[in-house]
């Protein structure tokens, strides 16, 4: 399969770290979560006494953090400064402030070249999955996927997984969900939102499996048409070569 780049963007509880995860590992491609660049330097935020609703001090130090992604789907991993973020990065504490960091200019620029040289450097191809891989960080990815699911499934997905751990129930879980897409859907900059050349996927009804599958289809079928244009190309080439001999 030729080197396709996949982004795969949508609200929270949509599945697209489930799916991308699945989708990567069952195609031989890379894997980066956006999302967990943006808690770790939330953590760091947080960590460091910087006040995470002041906007002009999260600026002034979203430098400071060195932020390293894994990129295997089997073992997605992130480190801050050196050392493992990947459990810190799932508190509560973090889920709550993390929109509000994400939302400042300073700290998308750091994090989009970021993972625009993770993408780059992926030579087997990738999937990326966020809020606005389609939209802003990969606008020419051979496919952009957007998945949505109501409320209430994804309230009921998140609650299941917390079961034990926290107190929330399915509707503090999806009043928490609401809150969260409607800041991420109404900053300035790159808000959540479907690209206009995306397939969107409502995975409401549909099991994981299902979701993987139509997924990987979507990627076959758009790797398909990458490498039919690269022959086309490359006869094009010849008979142009052929032509000014
Ligand atoms: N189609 C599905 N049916 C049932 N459960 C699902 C489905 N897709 C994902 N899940 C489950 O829903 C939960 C949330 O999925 P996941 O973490 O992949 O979503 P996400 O969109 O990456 O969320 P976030 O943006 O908040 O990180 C997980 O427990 C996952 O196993
Ligand atoms: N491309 C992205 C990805 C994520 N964010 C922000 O990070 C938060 C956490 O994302 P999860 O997928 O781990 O839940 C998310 O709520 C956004 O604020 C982003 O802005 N852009």
């Amino acid at each position: 399969m030729s080197a396709v780049i996949v982004a795969i963007d949508g609200p929270s509880g949509t599945g697209k770290s489930s799916t991308s995860k699945a989708v990567a590992s069952a195609l031989g491609l890379s894997y980066l979560d956006t999302g967990a660049q943006y808690r770790a330097i939330t953590w760091w935020m947080l960590t460091n006494g910087v006040p995470v609703d002041d906007a002009e001090a999260v600026a002034a130090a979203s430098g400071k953090p060195v932020i390293v992604s894994g990129t295997d789907p089997a073992a997605p991993a992130i480190s801050v400064d050196g050392a493992d973020a990947s459990g810190p990065i799932r508190t509560q504490e973090v889920t709550a402030a993390v929109s509000a960091v994400s939302a400042v200019p300073e700290v998308r620029a750091r994090i989009t070249d970021l993972q625009r040289s993770i993408a780059a450097g992926a030579a087997g191809g990738i999937v990326v999955e966020g809020r606005d891989i389609g939209t802003t960080v990969l606008p020419d990815a051979d496919l952009k996927v957007f998945l949505t699911a109501s409320p209430e499934a994804r309230a009921s997905r998140r609650s299941g997984e917390l079961k034990g751990k926290d107190a929330s129930d399915v509707s503090t879980t999806r009043e928490a969900l609401i809150k969260r897409d409607q800041a991420d859907s109404s900053r300035k900059t790159s808000p959540l939102k479907k690209a206009d050349d995306a397939v969107e996927v409502d995975t409401t009804e549909l099991s994981l499996e299902q979701v993987v599958e139509c997924v990987v289809t979507l990627v076959e079928n758009a790797a398909s048409e990458k490498s039919r244009e690269a022959g086309t190309a490359s006869v094009a080439n010849e008979k142009a070569g052929q032509i000014s001999k």
